[in-house]
This record gives C-alpha cells, sequence and structure tokens, in this order.
C-alpha cells in the first residue's frame, strides 16, 4: 500500500504542471508538448555560451586548478534542467533547476571566493571549501521544505557576489577591469529586473501581449555570470598566481563592443618557473 502510495507521489512530481510556479508566458502556446516554448529554448544559451568560456577559461584554470572547470561544466546542466523545467513545468524539473544553481553557487564560492574574506576560525581553503560542501548538502534537502522561496534565497546570492566584489574592488583603478565590473553589474541588474517583472507584473505584459521577460532572463544572466566569473577569476590570478601577469581581453575581437571576456596570462614560461 505504501508502495502504490510513494510511486503515485513520484508520478505526481514528474507530472506536467506539478510544479507551485508558472511563469508570464502563456502555456502551449507554440507545441502541445512543451509548455513554455520561449522559456525552453532561451535555456539552450546556457549551451551555446558555456562551452566558448570553458575554452577561454582553460589557460587560467590550467595554471591555477583545474577544478575551476566545475563551474562552467556545471552550467551546461543549469541550462539543461531550466529546458527540462519549461518544457514541463513540474517539480522534479523545478528542483533540478534550483539545485544546479546552488552547486554552482557552491562550487564558485569554494574555489574563488577571496582568502582574507574568511570567518576567523577558517584556515585554508581546503577547509573552506568542506564547510561550504556541508551547507550545500543540508540546503539542498531542506530546499524540498518549502520550494518557492529557493528561487528569492538564491538571487540574495547575486547580492552577496556584489558586495564581495565592492570589498575586492575597493582601491581598483584599472580601467579595463572597472569597465568589466560595471558591465557585470548592468547586466545582473537588467537580468534581475526582468525576472522580478515577469514574477510581478505578468498582468501588465500581458495586456501588451509581450511575456517574453523570464526567457530574456535567462540570455541575460549567462551573460552576466559569464562576465562576472571573468572578473572573479582575474581578481583570483592577481591573487593567487600573481607571475602569471594576468590581463584581460575580449573574444572574438578586443576592439568589438560586444564579445565574450577572458584572461590572457602575459607571464612567460620563463617567469612563470621561477616562481
Ligand atoms: C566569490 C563567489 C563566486 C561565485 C561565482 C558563481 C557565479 C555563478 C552563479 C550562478 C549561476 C546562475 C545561473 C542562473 C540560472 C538561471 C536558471 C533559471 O532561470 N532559473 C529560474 C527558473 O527557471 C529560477 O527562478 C531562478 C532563480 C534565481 C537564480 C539566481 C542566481 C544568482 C545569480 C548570481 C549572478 C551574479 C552575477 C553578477 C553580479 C555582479
Ligand atoms: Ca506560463
Ligand atoms: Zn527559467
Amino acid at each position: 500500500m505504501g508502495g502504490v502510495c510513494s510511486t503515485e507521489k513520484m508520478a505526481k512530481a514528474f507530472a506536467y504542471e506539478s510544479s507551485d510556479i508558472d511563469w508570464c508566458e502563456d502555456n502551449y502556446k507554440y507545441s502541445e508538448h512543451v509548455v513554455e516554448y520561449f522559456n525552453t529554448m532561451s535555456s539552450f544559451f546556457f549551451f551555446i555560451i558555456s562551452p566558448v568560456m570553458l575554452y577561454l577559461l582553460h589557460p587560467y584554470a590550467k595554471e591555477r586548478n583545474l577544478a575551476i572547470h566545475l563551474v562552467w561544466i556545471l552550467m551546461i546542466f543549469v541550462g539543461l534542467f531550466s529546458a527540462y523545467f519549461h518544457m514541463t513545468l513540474s517539480f522534479v524539473g523545478q528542483m533540478l533547476d534550483e539545485l544546479s544553481i546552488m552547486w554552482v553557487l557552491a562550487v564558485g564560492y569554494s574555489m574563488w571566493f577571496p582568502r582574507k574574506l574568511f570567518p576567523s576560525f577558517i584556515k585554508d581553503r581546503t577547509t573552506f571549501s568542506k564547510l561550504v560542501f556541508t551547507i550545500t548538502v543540508i540546503t539542498s534537502v531542506s530546499s524540498f521544505v518549502k520550494p518557492t522561496v529557493n528561487a528569492y534565497v538564491l538571487n540574495c546570492f547575486g547580492l552577496h557576489l556584489l558586495y564581495t566584489l565592492a570589498v575586492e574592488m575597493r582601491y581598483c583603478t584599472d580601467q579595463k577591469v572597472l569597465r568589466l565590473a560595471k558591465l557585470s553589474v548592468a547586466l545582473w541588474v537588467l537580468a534581475i529586473t526582468c525576472w522580478i517583472s515577469d514574477r510581478f507584473s505578468c498582468s501588465f505584459w500581458q495586456q501588451l501581449n509581450f511575456c517574453y521577460l523570464h526567457g530574456i532572463w535567462h540570455i541575460l544572466i549567462v551573460m552576466a555570470v559569464a562576465h562576472a566569473t571573468t572578473l572573479i577569476a582575474y581578481l583570483d590570478a592577481n591573487n593567487e598566481i600573481p607571475y602569471s601577469l594576468p590581463g584581460l581581453q575580449y573574444w572574438p575581437s578586443d576592439k568589438w563592443t560586444i564579445g565574450l571576456p577572458h584572461i590572457v596570462l602575459k607571464g612567460t614560461p620563463k617567469t612563470r618557473k621561477q616562481c
């Protein structure tokens, strides 16, 4: 009897529209199998940007720690789960989407959180990573208690990241670095504005017959994360591997206004060996 009950519960969790959340985009507008078509399709943007970022960050990751690649490898899963969530609006889709974001943040914090900002009882990065891992496992389990608040809690990390960057960049005067910081913040502000507006002003957007703000959020947040991770990686390289003489450039061309930022290591193999 209990077995039948739990099988039913499982089936419900996978069922279309079993999530509490329904984004502003009209359901089943373009396909009877895809609940939110534009939101699903825009999730594929994660698949385009992630491999490019893995390629662009590779010289830095090779010098610093190859585990850094986990951030953008996990972002591929975020895209996959986000597409599944919007395709089905199922409870399982929602949880996979939110949990994968949480684990990207956990890996990012473990790798990059500045050592000088560690709590005083933590001596090294390994201990810090273990603490982050423990907290993330506990949070992952407790996220099932009230799933609707998860997204708001996750967004608070954007604010914490902003604070951490502000502390790290207090004395920065390098124009290229400042430009990257401003761009990251601008993209994040635009992205979060779309997310909030889709959540809370849906009737307004429906009147205008423009219900695509959540899909636009997907595109903007990937770009914000691409810019922010490069900035964080650059600051980290300056602190942890200064002999590699990190610099910033844009792909495909440094002269283009729009592009993906990346780190170049200007230290010659000779200068690297000396350190
Ligand atoms: C020193 C710390 C370094 C940490 C670096 C880690 C940076 C990467 C962080 C997060 C990845 C975000 C991925 C967003 C995926 C969006 C999928 C999605 O749309 N999900 C929604 C449902 O479909 C869901 O409602 C969204 C929930 C909110 C997620 C908020 C994530 C926080 C993003 C922080 C990004 C900061 C950018 C720059 C700040 C200057
Ligand atoms: Ca909808
Ligand atoms: Zn989404």
